[in-house]
């Protein structure tokens, strides 16, 4: 019988050892080539196709080791170049400027992907930018893919021309969406011809734009496809992270489109309903993405195979893929040696396991029942073996309407707080540079090198310097500058009993920046508080304000592997009564500032408008449970950074914060005026200043920066800031930038008569 047939649709870039990553940061230092660099990335890319070649796995992709992002390498290989960067010559160089910044010229914008926690490059097109394509780079990657795993196997990915305009920022209305187009075909046609006289026998076409709900996007498809496919190789069409919706789905469906394989995601939103309404014709071929490849628990033999009978059942003929990239999941489980005996690693799988497990799959679609019989019996006694916690499933069945609301509305709260200190108060957003003697400490910390106690006394030196750096440069709310801290999320998660971490379990986040995602695998429970500690040694060394620095619940969620077998809203509420306990315990310590950082509120929010309001209904309830414990008197702050705001600001408006410090500072005023127009009349802190840039603004720049805030915003209401934590920053950077900000304050307030001297 013949086996389903399995495929790919990318693999983890960084290594099982990070090792691009490790070579992207010596590259940057000058310390390695760019050929030693290719090197690297190529030895990872093979390894990443034996492990999928020795799985079994029939149809792999090549073309896609980007070396920092996948939109990147487009916008690199078309030759969108903003005027800023137009003296440099094409190439990596190129690329890298782009994404980094380089002197006299800011780097292009940076997003999340589609409700991830992964951050793409913002092709940016202005009135000098025009298409000068050079692929050569991308061709020779398809060629060695196709020397090492032959044309029936090597699948080459581009990335669509439909997802490259609509992620696309048009500078100064240099064109419109359809001018744009019209200049990609005629490339795209040319690019896929070259692709396809590579012998290949596919081509994956990603566009992952067409999961969202964007006007235009069906007359760019039905514009752009007839004018683009190649004769030869089969058009696998593929998209992600949510089912493409109605209107979508019809175009996708349409006998005329070209398309071969359409492979859509199964693991979020309801791609089967649509394929039961709609239909799916007999002459395409369904890639149908049943194992998440954005979570890392082993598929459910229980919940996936009745799908598959129903594709079946349909006479739809379909193969087995991930639903997505698998470079959302680590690379390898088989190393993480710590958890074999924890109850949960029977159940998990990373993205060498995955590979396995979509063979596995096949192989019980095709008739061999038992093929998911050890998983099937895993989940058994993984849910026999764990009930959870008594006491936090009652904490949450017991909850009030009081619980989630603050004693007192902004209004009368807002004048109790922070009595003395100045308008338009100074602050940061939480983080200092985390140099590499912190690194080092706490390395050795982990290894049982250091001491408890010697490890709280180095911790608590840096701690000290923050503080009187702060104190010296002038800010007015300080931050003890979370030094302990590794990761945001990491450091609560570790506190938490219900979360359990990886060693080795990166993913990439952004460039060379990885994460080690948490993961959530039973209920919640804070036994101690977490930052009470670091809070007082701070405090006590000063008379200003310190500010308490916690992760909000929602961000712990979203940037975790959460669990499958409780809702998201759950598990929500169980981290905010963790959060709600810390925010009680620093009250109680003197703390009279505390910041909540929320920057993945909005990434979590699903594509649908329907699903959407659920979401943000729950995710804002769930903030305001951690944050409404405060008195009136205790000023709540909150961050959120590199997202849209515009879709999601009447919920930012109730998560009822006194302070909601935002990253705007690579980005026009746009969004403080969409704030404005919605009514926003609490504390603001726009980001003056883009901390991830190496490159320092002088204080007139600042300056200037901070008078157009206040064009739109009350000077009452307003808080002077960086636009994220500044631990990626180096301190002598770090110092001046501080420098000119407070300057920049000070003279404001001056030109305003609010300070005199
Ligand atoms: C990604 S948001 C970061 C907020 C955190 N408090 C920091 O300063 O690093
Ligand atoms: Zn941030």
């Amino acid at each position: 019988m013949k086996i389903t047939t399995t495929a790919t649709l990318g693999f983890p870039r960084m290594g099982p050892n990070r090792e691009l990553k490790f070579a992207l940061e010596k590259h940057w230092k000058g310390s390695l080539s760019e050929v030693d660099l290719i090197k690297v990335s190529e030895d990872v890319e093979t390894m990443g196709w034996k492990l999928q070649k020795e799985a079994g796995i029939d149809l792999i992709t090549v073309g896609d080791m980007y070396l920092y992002d996948c939109v990147l390498f487009w916008i690199e290989s078309l030759g969108i170049v903003p005027h800023r960067f137009e003296n440099l010559a094409a190439g990596t160089t190129r690329m890298f400027s782009m994404a980094r910044g380089v002197d006299g010229a800011e780097a292009l914008s940076m997003k999340k992907w589609i409700t991830s926690n992964y951050h793409y490059m913002v092709p940016e097109f202005d009135k000098s930018s025009k298409i000068a394509p050079d692929f050569s780079s991308f061709i020779s990657s398809v060629e060695r893919g196709v020397g090492v795993l032959g044309a029936e196997c090597a699948i080459p990915v581009v990335l669509g021309p439909v997802s490259i305009c609509f992620f696309a920022r048009i500078v100064d209305d240099a064109l419109t969406t359809h001018e744009l187009i019209a200049l990609l075909i005629p490339v795209y046609k040319t690019l896929l011809q070259k692709v396809a006289d590579l012998g290949v026998k596919e081509i994956q076409i990603h566009e992952p734009a067409i999961v969202l709900e964007e006007v235009g996007l069906i007359a760019s498809l039905k514009t752009v496809y007839p004018a683009i496919l190649p004769k030869g190789p089969k058009i696998n069409f593929v998209t992600a992270m949510d089912d493409v919706g109605k209107a979508n789905y019809d175009w996708l469906i349409s006998e005329s489109n070209g398309l071969n394989i359409l492979s859509m995601d199964f693991t979020r939103g309801n791609t089967l309903g649509l394929i039961e309404k709609r239909g799916f014709p007999s002459s395409k071929m369904l890639g149908a993405g049943l194992v998440d490849a954005r979570n890392v628990w082993k598929v459910d033999p229980g919940k996936v195979l009745p799908l598959t009978d129903k594709l079946k059942s349909l006479g739809i003929e379909f193969r087995v893929q991930p639903s997505t990239s698998l470079q959302y999941t680590p690379w390898d489980l088989d190393r993480e040696m710590q958890l074999d005996n924890h109850p949960a690693a029977q159940v998990l799988s990373f993205a060498k396991q995955k590979l396995d497990e979509l063979v596995l799959l096949a192989q019980a679609i095709s008739g061999e029942k038992s093929a998911l019989d050890t998983h099937t019996a895993a989940w058994t006694t993984f849910h026999s073996a764990h009930t959870g916690s008594t006491l936090t499933k009652e904490r949450i069945k017991h909850l009030k309407e009081t619980d989630f609301r603050r004693p007192e509305p902004y209004k009368q709260r807002r004048p109790k707080q922070l009595v003395g200190v100045p308008l338009l108060p100074t602050t940061t957003i939480g983080s200092f540079p985390q140099t590499s003697e912190i690194r080092r400490l706490r390395w050795e910390w982990k290894k049982g090198r250091l001491t408890n106690e010697a490890y709280e006394r180095a911790m608590d030196q840096h701690i000290a310097y923050c503080i009187g750096i702060q104190e010296a440069i002038g800010i007015d709310i300080l931050v003890h500058g979370e030094p302990e801290r590794t990761d945001m999320v990491e450091f609560f998660g570790q506190q938490m009993e219900g979360i359990l971490f990886s060693e080795h379990g990166w993913v990439q986040s952004f460039g060379s920046r990885c994460v080690r995602p948490p993961i959530i695998w039973s209920d919640i429970q804070r036994p101690k508080a977490m930052t009470v500690r670091e809070f007082k040694v701070a405090q006590d060394l000063t008379s200003k304000p310190v500010k308490g620095m916690l992760t909000g619940p929602i961000t712990i969620l979203n940037w975790s592997f959460p669990r499958v077998d409780v809702s998201r809203k759950e598990q929500a509420y169980q981290l905010a009564l963790a959060i709600r306990d810390e925010v009680a315990d620093l009250e109680s310590a003197g703390c009279k500032v505390i910041q909540v950082d929320e920057p993945a509120l909005r990434e979590g929010m699903p594509l649908r408008t329907a699903q959407k309001e659920e979401y943000l209904t729950w995710s804002v309830d769930a903030f305001r449970l951690a944050t409404a414990v405060a008195a009136s008197e205790t000023q709540i702050h909150t961050h959120m950074c590199y997202c849209e705001f515009n879709d999601c600001m009447e919920a930012i408006d109730r998560l009822d914060t006194d302070v909601n410090s935002i990253e705007n500072a690579r980005s026009d005023n746009a969004t403080l005026e969409a704030f404005q127009r919605v009514g926003y009349e609490k504390g603001f802190g726009p980001g003056l200043y883009d901390i991830h840039s190496p490159v320092v603004p002088p204080i007139d720049i600042m300056y200037e920066k901070l008078s157009s805030f206040l064009k739109v915003l009350d000077v009452e209401h307003t808080v002077v800031n960086p636009d994220c934590g500044l631990k990626t920053r180096g301190w002598p950077e770090t110092i001046l930038a501080l420098k000119h900000m407070v300057a920049a304050a000070h003279n404001v307030r001056r030109n305003l008569g609010i300070e005199t001297q």
